[in-house]
């Protein structure tokens, strides 16, 4: 595949570079904090000083960013992917972002001739460090089929689901899901504790049942213990809910659950736990 560009060392580009490392591409790194990229040059990455030299030197870069917002700016603005970005390039932006920012940057990637995949991926710091990722891909088939050698790296599964805006609407579609199950899940172990139950037995039983899940196995006993490493931090998945309710909004699909779940993650936010992983909404109902 020759060499690959990655923009955004965050909690998961972080982990999906060094991974990519590990397998024996080449990298070349770019993060708006510079800095901290040396810890991937110990790994064996060059880095690029913009996203523009990044694009000029790799034949295909994946970017990994946090929100819409900073999706765009890293395409658009000066030394942006934009610049030099040209026919035989590819694009790949695995960033958690809505239909539209993507068909925005799909548009203007195809019309200076570079092709361009969305690829948000579902699986957090774990699975992007251990190459199990779930990546949900849409936009240009020929690009999907080039970049299968890296995705075989990254994930345990890739899926190709067609136009673009497919790949964005099934990511915030799951992570809509996930938010509320977590919010139900704190509301659970709030109420075996207040009423009396060892929330330890409730995991237990969980663990053993229909609802059975790795989500809750994983950040339960952390939970009950007030710990909320971050992983998926909490602002990434208010984001997410927005998005997602949005996306209702669009469709004309009710839903309760789902709002009801952003106001938790938004208290949480309030209260300064954005940085937290996303199981501190939890703290909103024990405080
Ligand atoms: N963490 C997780 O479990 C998962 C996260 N995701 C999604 O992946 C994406 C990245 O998440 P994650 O790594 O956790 O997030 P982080 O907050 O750890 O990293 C965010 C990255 O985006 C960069 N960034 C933010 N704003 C801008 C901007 N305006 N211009 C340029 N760069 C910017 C940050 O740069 P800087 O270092 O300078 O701040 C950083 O590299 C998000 O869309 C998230 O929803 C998807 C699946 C799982
Ligand atoms: O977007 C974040 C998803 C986190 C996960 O799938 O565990």
């Amino acid at each position: 595949m020759g060499e690959i560009g990655f923009l955004g060392i965050g909690i998961m580009g972080k982990a999906m570079a060094v991974n990519l490392l590990r397998h024996g591409f080449k990298v070349t790194v770019w993060n708006r904090t510079l800095s901290r990229c040396d810890e991937l040059v110990q790994h064996g990455a060059s880095v690029g000083e913009t996203p523009a030299a990044v694009i000029k030197k790799c034949k295909y870069t994946i970017a990994m960013l946090s929100d819409p917002a900073a999706a765009l700016s890293v395409v658009f603005d000066k030394h942006g992917a934009l610049e030099q970005i040209c026919g035989g390039k590819g694009y790949i932006d695995m960033s958690t972002v809505d239909a539209d920012t993507s068909s925005q940057i799909s548009q203007v990637i195809t019309s200076k001739g570079g092709s361009f995949l969305e690829a948000p991926v579902s699986g957090s710091k774990k699975p992007a460090e251990d190459g199990q990722l779930v990546i949900l891909a849409a936009g240009d088939k020929d690009l999907y089929d080039q970049v299968v050698p890296a995705f075989d790296v990254l994930g345990k599964k890739s899926f190709f689901l067609g136009q673009i805006g497919n790949g964005a609407k099934m990511k915030l579609v799951v992570n809509m899901i996930m938010g509320s199950m977590m919010n139900a899940f704190s509301e659970g172990i709030v109420l075996a504790d207040k009423s009396g139950l060892d929330p330890h037995t409730l995991l237990d039983v969980l663990d053993l049942g229909a609802i059975a899940n790795p989500m809750f196995k994983m950040k339960g006993p952390a939970m009950i213990k007030n710990s909320y490493p971050p992983a998926f931090p909490l602002k990434h998945q208010q984001k997410d809910m927005r998005l997602a309710l949005a996306l209702g909004d669009e469709n004309a699909v009710p839903m309760p659950v789902a709002a009801a779940a952003n106001e938790a993650f938004k208290k949480a936010r309030s209260l300064g736990l954005g940085d937290h992983d996303f199981s501190a909404v939890f703290e909103t109902l024990s405080k």
